[in-house]
């Protein structure tokens, strides 16, 4: 049975010190997290280490970086490469999110190497993939999100695939206060796993968490996890407050 999980990504937000209590604040709600259920942070680079040993004891918790190098090691100053997360027992990396592919020009080739360095170090990439409101606005979503899989996934055998965890984020809806409806979220999670199924097989594709993202927020979150192809969320603003991560974490389903 796949993951059910709520990924908190921090961004560019925080100081270490309100990133620490913020942590904190969320642990001693004490949820109580199923076997079945993931609870991730994307914290930036600094905090790593720090949030990693806070959450070192807490059964369903874990620590995600929210970037990492396309290049394995050498002479690229400022990069942080998936050996060096490894090293500090980092599992999970969040790779190719729309602001990375929008700011800092990372294209489906680029996050294909990513992914495999990440599989390379046992490292758990979630892949970000979505569209812009340009293109739903012309109806393109599905083949859009179609090509993003194809050119930075479907290289991977079903042995490694299956350890990718896939974000859907309608850039129109990050951010922004819009959300998908969840008969958008559940259209477009269910067209992403049929693509899956088509190259990998019903066995395979359903055993793949797929997470949306797009302005999850403490209200919306039970209707949107309810879908049954939405296995949890990919949030931003509102993992930034603990009562409403706290909320969300406890609307994914058991
Ligand atoms: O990584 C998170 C997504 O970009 C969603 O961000 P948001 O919840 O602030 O819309």
């Amino acid at each position: 049975m796949r993951k059910q999980i709520a990924a908190a990504n921090w961004k560019m937000n925080l100081t270490y010190q309100l990133g620490e209590k913020l942590l904190n604040d969320i642990l001693e709600a004490e949820i109580a997290i199923s076997d079945n259920q993931q609870v991730i942070f994307a914290v930036p680079f600094p905090y790593l280490i720090m949030a990693k040993s806070t959450v070192a004891h807490e059964k369903g918790y874990d620590i995600a970086a929210q970037n990492c190098s396309d290049k394995k090691n050498g002479a690229y100053t400022g990069e942080v490469s998936v050996e060096m997360l490894q090293s500090v027992g980092i599992k999970y990396i969040i790779i190719g999110h729309s602001e990375r592919r929008e700011y800092f020009f990372e294209t489906n080739k680029t996050l294909a190497d990513k992914v495999n360095i990440c599989l390379e170090n046992d490292i758990t990439p979630i892949f970000c993939c979505g569209e812009a409101l340009s293109v739903r606005e012309k109806n393109g979503q599905n083949d859009y999100v179609q090509k993003q899989l194809e050119e930075s996934l479907f290289h991977l055998d079903q042995d490694k695939i299956i350890n990718v965890v896939i974000a859907y984020e309608p850039i129109w809806a990050i951010g922004t206060g819009k959300t998908a409806s969840t008969q958008q979220a559940q259209e477009m999670h269910q067209y992403l796993r049929s693509v899956l199924a088509n190259k990998y097989g019903h066995e395979i594709a359903d055993q793949i968490s797929i997470l949306y993202g797009g302005s999850v927020k403490a209200n919306n979150a039970s209707e949107l996890f309810s879908c049954p192809d939405v296995d949890g969320g990919l949030v931003g603003g509102a993992s930034l407050v603990a009562q409403d991560f706290i909320q969300i974490i406890k609307a994914l389903k058991q």
